[in-house]
């Protein structure tokens, strides 16, 4: 018998029951909750008279339709101002107090991303299966977890019995040799992989990310891999635990204490794959060659190095890949082989549950500290990925050097990550966003989304176009590594 990958281990740890028609039921350690995909589940719930099976399980946040403007924020639900986001966020705090679930509401100052709040407040840990009705839960398999979406009737399932039927995925290993260099982070090497595999690269498996730029990224740097593996066709990523996972984890609210910790500490230190385990897929990258990364399409793998052209369909002879990038360049207004630094920047957005974390707001204030945002960039905002990550960079001063630059400083949310908010992209408008999707649509009717890292956004806000972040010499601080 082969070893284990890190996903065999944390599969077979959750196994219920193998079924003959190789589906399988799997135990869900943690359910986390916001405020778009419950609301049937919990109405299913009440229309079958059922209780959520395990109420200490379940955590909930709304985040996807809360606003970030601090005048709006304050006047909590009720002063929301538009009315199907008020409906959703209202609902989810009455689910919440009628099934006895535990809620973080949104005028609490831990009140955040939901993907941002369960590391964040120990509420993931490494070895558990989490699951939530999204589909960035990805971004938990950072700490050695078993993370993925799912949908609102699965919602209910897991609310009803804490089990899901799954089937099991392939193993595909993505490993990244070398370290990254200089000003390119993790964000950079989501997008690099997403490039090289494209968006159904991912399809069917489960990824584990490895090699010596993966160990050398912080926790953060992790999550933003790991977060992006959806965007890879991957419904998991997944990261080996080492003392990076639980210098992380340790001391956190909902993590073990005492003599827990040193029983758990012990059992974490082997979730990691085998060295004789046995991948279905291999992938290398050598990280010495990843630049900074800017999407000009309407994929993520439509993307480029900072250096690099937008593509000129003339040159691509593949006749369903030429549409395609005729196709995007016509909505994002493009001309097929301008220098991607020709691209304007007319907002940006730092934020989302890719890069809402302290060291993303480190890394682009470290961009912007004493200089100005261009005339011609209408909005930049940061927006933190929680009530924390908020406190936290206000103690640093970073929202003082955010503000002085002239960028907008907010509440925590989902915000212009997808228009679901008031925080929208206008028609034809150019963004440069550290989110993690660049659909038609996506920030805002016609707006037209280019996904960076939060150095490059902090970049593009300072001179109006994308530009390569280690231009800034004395801001840069280094990537991740
Ligand atoms: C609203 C939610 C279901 C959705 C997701 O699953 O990812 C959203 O978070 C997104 O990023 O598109
Ligand atoms: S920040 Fe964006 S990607 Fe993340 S959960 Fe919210 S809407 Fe989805």
């Amino acid at each position: 018998m082969p070893g284990k990958t890190l996903y065999d281990k944390l599969w077979d740890m959750h196994l219920v029951e193998e079924r003959e028609d190789g589906s399988a039921l799997i135990y869900i350690d943690r359910h986390l909750l916001h405020e778009v995909t419950s609301p049937q589940a919990f109405e299913g719930l009440r229309l079958a008279g059922r209780q959520p099976w395990r109420l200490d399980a379940n955590l909930a946040v709304p985040d996807h339709n809360v606003p970030t403007d601090s005048a709006e924020r304050a006047g909590g639900v009720a002063g929301i101002i538009d009315a199907t986001s008020r409906l959703q966020v209202q609902t989810l705090d009455d689910n919440c107090e009628h099934f006895g679930i535990e809620e973080i509401p949104i005028n609490d100052r831990r009140q955040g991303i939901v993907h941002v709040v369960g590391p964040e407040m120990g509420a993931t840990l490494p070895g558990m299966t989490v699951v939530c009705g999204d589909s960035h839960t990805s971004t938990h398999g950072a700490l050695g977890a078993l993370a993925h979406g799912i949908g609102t009737s699965e919602v209910e399932h897991v609310l009803a019995t804490q089990c899901l039927v799954q089937q099991k995925m392939k193993n595909l290993r993505i490993r990244v040799d070398g370290r990254l260099p200089l000003g390119v982070t993790a964000k950079d090497l989501a997008l690099a992989i997403i490039g090289e595999i494209g968006t159904a690269g991912g399809t069917g498996f489960a990824i584990e990310f490895a090699g010596e730029a993966v160990e050398a990224l912080s926790m953060e740097g992790r999550m933003t891999l790991c977060n992006m593996s959806i965007e890879a066709g991957a419904r998991m990523g997944m990261i080996a635990v080492d003392d990076v996972t639980l210098d992380y984890v340790r001391g956190r609210p909902m993590a073990p204490k005492g003599e827990q910790w040193e029983l758990a500490e012990a059992a974490w230190r082997d979730l990691h794959s085998d060295a004789d385990a046995v991948f279905d897929r291999e992938v290398h990258l050598d990280a010495a060659s990843v630049a900074p990364q800017v999407t000009w399409g309407t994929s993520p793998e439509m993307v480029a190095p900072v250096h690099g052209t937008v593509p000129d369909p003339q040159n691509i002879s593949h006749s369903g890949k030429r549409e395609a990038t005729e196709r995007a360049l016509s909505y994002m207004g493009l001309d097929g082989g301008i220098p991607i630094t020709a691209i304007p920047a007319d907002r940006v957005f730092i934020g989302s549950c890719t890069n809402s974390r302290i060291e993303d707001l480190r890394e682009a204030a470290a961009v912007v500290r004493g200089r100005q945002k261009a005339a011609s960039v209408k909005q930049a905002m940061v927006v933190p990925g929680s009530g924390e990550v908020k406190a936290q960079a206000e103690a640093e001063g970073l929202h003082q050097v955010f503000l002085d630059a002239g960028l907008e400083w907010r509440e925590p949310g989902c915000s212009m990550c997808l228009a679901m908010n008031a925080d929208k992209l206008g028609k034809g408008e150019h963004c440069a966003s550290t989110s993690n999707r660049n659909f038609e649509g996506r920030q805002g009717f016609g707006g037209r989304t280019h996904l960076v890292s939060p150095g490059m956004a902090a970049a593009a806000a300072i001179a109006g176009h994308f530009v390569d972040v280690r231009d800034f010499t004395e801001g840069v601080t280094g990537g991740r590594a």
